[in-house]
């Protein structure tokens, strides 16, 4: 199971000690052993390679499932520029209900340039904002680790990459991504201008924060808060509140960093870090660096979760248009984002480690999507990577497990 662990190093967590997500309440109920559990799942494929990596993640959750007894109703929806072409808004509203009515959504990616122009509420990442806020999934989890089979494809030397091992904890519905006011308009001087503001509130920083501390200490108990406190009002003020909160964790060691020198750090000597806490946008653009540290964004999963209700998981990549409808993605970002679907969602932490297993089994197989081929590897595309997990699902880890 160790290598497993290496994979996503935390164990399921609540939240908030004080409510309980509903699905962190399903073992507690006794089941006859004839009578499976069941889950709604609902899918949301997108755009691009969206539906390719989710078709492939889909077979492999249903397959972990199966042999421990899971059943799952999926149920799919039409969602970013699939919505839009169906029924003229990125985030149907019953697109929005039935996520927020199932036990876990699965999101595979948004967008695409025929979009691209569109009005900004009529872009298809405004409905991935929507479907973030909609489900008040405000703490989104990227773990960034370098694999030993992938040593080969980080872009960093060997001795810089190997043994990296940290998460991301990216605050997700505040900062400039929802802050008032922004727009367009024009100066003083009458010339056009667009403008967001970054703004927290105390509880946001103080929610995230808390989420950030409990995983440090479920992990090696160091946390790194950025920001850019030398300069930004806002992020002073978070660093203010991450402070205080840190009086909550004496156990967690606390240091903090400017993000410009994160960014660096980060392909520096990405060793220095265990658990990162940051604001929407930072943590945004430092988990597709962090990515790279580990061969590929196709290997990225991410949970994002709220004090209750279902859980998002998505891989952090996005709908990939230059490789789309070629077969060529790396569905592992996605496979990974199903485990921890299982894992953080819904507290069936057996059926995780069988998928985060079969990934380690195939890619010590030696096959490997384009991402992260190096020579000696048996290169395939989307569908023949998901058929070899899903063989490895079935066989390596059914006896292991
Ligand atoms: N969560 C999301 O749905 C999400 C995330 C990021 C970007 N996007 C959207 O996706 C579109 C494209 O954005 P972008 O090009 O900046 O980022 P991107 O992540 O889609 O692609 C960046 C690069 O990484 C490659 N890549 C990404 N995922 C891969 C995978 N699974 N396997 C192999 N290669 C992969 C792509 O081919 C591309 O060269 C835009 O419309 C953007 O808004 C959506
Ligand atoms: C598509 C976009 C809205 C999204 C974000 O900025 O959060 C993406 O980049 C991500 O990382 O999930
Ligand atoms: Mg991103």
């Amino acid at each position: 199971m160790a290598a497993s662990m290496q994979l996503i190093k935390l164990r399921p967590f609540r939240l908030h000690s004080t409510s309980v997500p509903k699905h962190h309440s399903r073992p507690l109920v006794i089941r006859c052993s004839a009578t499976p559990k069941s889950y709604n799942i609902t899918l949301l494929p997108g755009d691009g390679i969206g539906p390719e990596v989710i078709s492939v993640a889909k077979n492999v959750l249903n397959l972990a499932g199966s042999l421990e007894g899971i059943e799952f109703k999926f149920k799919e929806m039409p969602m970013g520029g699939a919505a839009l072409d169906l029924t003229g808004v990125p985030l149907p509203e019953e697109t929005l209900t039935t996520a927020q009515q199932s036990d876990a959504v699965l999101l595979g990616a948004i967008g695409g340039y025929k979009w691209d122009n569109n009005e900004k509420h009529l872009k298809p990442e405004t409905g991935l904002l929507q479907l973030r806020e909609g489900l008040k999934v405000f703490a989104n989890l990227r773990p960034a680790s370098v694999l030993p089979q992938l040593v080969d494809a980080s872009t960093l030397k060997k001795e810089v990459a190997e043994g990296v091992d940290l998460m991301v904890v990216r605050e997700l519905t505040g900062g400039i991504y929802f802050g008032k006011p922004r727009g367009f308009g024009t100066n003083e001087n009458g010339e056009e201008i667009g403008f967001n503001t970054e703004v927290y509130a105390a509880y946001e920083i103080d929610r995230i924060a808390r989420i950030a501390f409990e995983t440090a200490r479920k992990r090696n108990g160091k946390l790194c808060s950025v920001d850019k406190a030398n300069v930004l009002e806002a992020s002073m003020f978070w660093r203010k509140r991450v402070i205080a909160i840190a009086a909550e964790y004496p156990d967690v060691e606390l240091t903090h960093m400017y993000v410009d020198n994160a960014a660096m750090q980060l392909v520096r000597n990405p060793k220095q870090f265990d658990t990162i806490v940051t604001n929407n946008i930072f943590g945004d653009i430092l988990s597709d660096e962090a990515s790279m540290i580990t061969g590929s964004i196709g290997m990225l999963p991410s949970a994002s979760l709220g004090e209750s209700g279902p859980g998002l998981f998505e891989p952090i990549h996005g709908s990939a248009p230059d490789i789309a409808g070629q077969d060529k993605a790396n569905p592992l970002a996605t496979i990974l984002s199903a485990a921890m679907l299982l894992k953080y969602g819904l507290g069936e932490v057996k059926a995780a480690e069988r998928i985060e297993l079969a990934v380690l089994d195939t890619l010590n197989k030696g096959f490997r999507t384009g991402d992260i081929y190096s020579v000696g590897n048996k290169l395939v595309g989307c569908k023949e990577m998901g058929e070899e997990v899903l063989k490895s699902v079935d066989t390596k880890t059914h006896a292991s497990v």
